[in-house]
């Protein structure tokens, strides 16, 4: 690829084409803008395809990678649909390629609009021209080389890459999350899984020093400029301290310190998510991995909290979890330092009930802690 130079990237999106025609409309618009946010380029949408002319290639096709909705893209170059040019095109395209006698290949045509000419006709004139040119076989099995000629009414496209894009939909077309960001292996992959369902996300480290060590928070700000990369722009980072409000949790809480800190941090996000206008809460839990992760805990956790609260790991385990922490680049962060909280109880309960968190908040000024967030 590197010894070519290409006019336009077609990319292709997946599930906003079989939204309603007004919802499709908008959420095109959502991809064109963070595109936009995230490359300097001219584009267009045109019968479900994106013509993407950027003025820094490289970056572009890197950039691409990175935006929910787009499920793949092809680097290309441009023509009309004359069958000159194309022959013109497609004979340097070889060329570049390097095919040869020892090659097979095929011709994928597609093409839209009207024609004096069919789809058969185009991949019959183009395979010609590739077999003159190159001497290589026609194989449409199992072709060495696929090589792609798109017409679309007065243009045409030719490519031979389709590259995987990130799929999904476009960051902000959800709403917003609150994102409970941990320093640990888990809650970077569930903030990435809501941001690929289309949700824009303001990211809260609870900042629980000095129950752990001060390079977690270089690390959470580290694993937020990787999220961040994916968000196109719509992604936060705000760190509360909390590292007081653990102290007395523990004081008063004893065994059930993990509950209660749990709670809070969900009734801190609540609030937070009320002042900008967020719809869901999300964190990292993955059911039974730790002791504050019981079915009786999440019950408990959970309780008296008025939004929902989204656990997308909740079935997953480790393995399938680190899988994609290393997949998007955030695994190796995660695993710098350990991540452990000093709090925890040397015996954590794993069946705590609403009423036993309840009887200890009466004990505790919840207003008062709620003020300062
Ligand atoms: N200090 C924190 N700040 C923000 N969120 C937190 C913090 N600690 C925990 N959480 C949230 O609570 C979830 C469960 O945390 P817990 O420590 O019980 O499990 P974990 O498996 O270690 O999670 P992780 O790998 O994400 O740290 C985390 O995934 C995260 O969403």
């Amino acid at each position: 690829m590197e010894n070519f130079t290409y006019d336009l990237i077609i990319a292709r999106y997946g599930e906003i084409g079989i939204k309603s025609p007004k919802v499709r409309k908008k959420f095109e618009n959502k991809l064109v803008q963070n595109i936009k946010s995230s490359l300097n380029a001219d584009i267009y949408i045109e019968d479900g395809r994106i013509f993407i002319y950027p003025k820094n290639f490289k970056k572009a096709l890197k950039s691409l990678k990175r935006i929910f909705g787009i499920v793949s893209f092809s680097p290309a170059i441009k023509t009309s649909a004359e069958f000159n040019e194309i022959k013109n095109k497609l004979v340097d395209y070889v060329r570049r390629l390097g095919i040869n006698k020892k090659m097979s290949f095929a011709i994928r045509p597609r093409r839209v609009g009207n024609h004096e000419f069919t789809s058969q006709d185009l991949a019959e004139f183009a395979g010609d021209v590739v077999v003159k040119e190159t001497g290589a076989k026609v194989d449409l099995d199992n072709p060495d080389i696929e090589i792609f000629i798109e017409v679309r009414h007065e243009n045409s496209y030719i490519y031979h890459e389709i590259v995987e894009g990130p799929g999904g939909l476009p960051v902000g077309t959800q709403g917003k999350v609150i994102g409970l960001l941990s320093g640990g292996i888990d809650s970077p992959v569930a903030l990435y899984l809501m941001m690929k369902r289309g949700c824009s996300v303001t990211a809260l480290h609870f900042d629980i020093r000095p129950f752990t060590i001060d390079g977690n928070i270089k690390k959470v700000k580290k694993i937020s400029e990787v999220l961040e990369s994916y968000s196109s722009g719509e992604f936060e980072l705000l760190i509360l301290k909390y590292g007081d409000v653990l102290k007395k949790i523990k004081k008063i809480a004893g065994k059930s310190t993990c509950i209660v800190c749990r709670h809070l941090m969900y009734k801190i996000a609540e609030k937070i998510a009320k002042k900008k206008n967020a719809h869901a809460i999300v964190d990292g839990s993955s059911l039974g991995q730790v002791a504050s992760q019981t079915l009786p805990n999440i019950l408990t956790t959970h309780y008296g909290i008025e939004i929902p609260i989204l656990s997308p790991l909740i079935g997953m385990d480790k393995t399938e979890i680190r899988k994609i922490a290393e997949k998007i680049g955030t695994y190796e962060i995660s695993c710098e330092s350990p991540d452990i909280c000093k709090a925890v109880p040397k015996h954590p309960v794993t069946y705590s009930t609403p009423k036993k968190l309840t009887s200890i908040l009466d004990r505790m000024d919840v207003d008062e802690i709620l003020k300062k967030y």
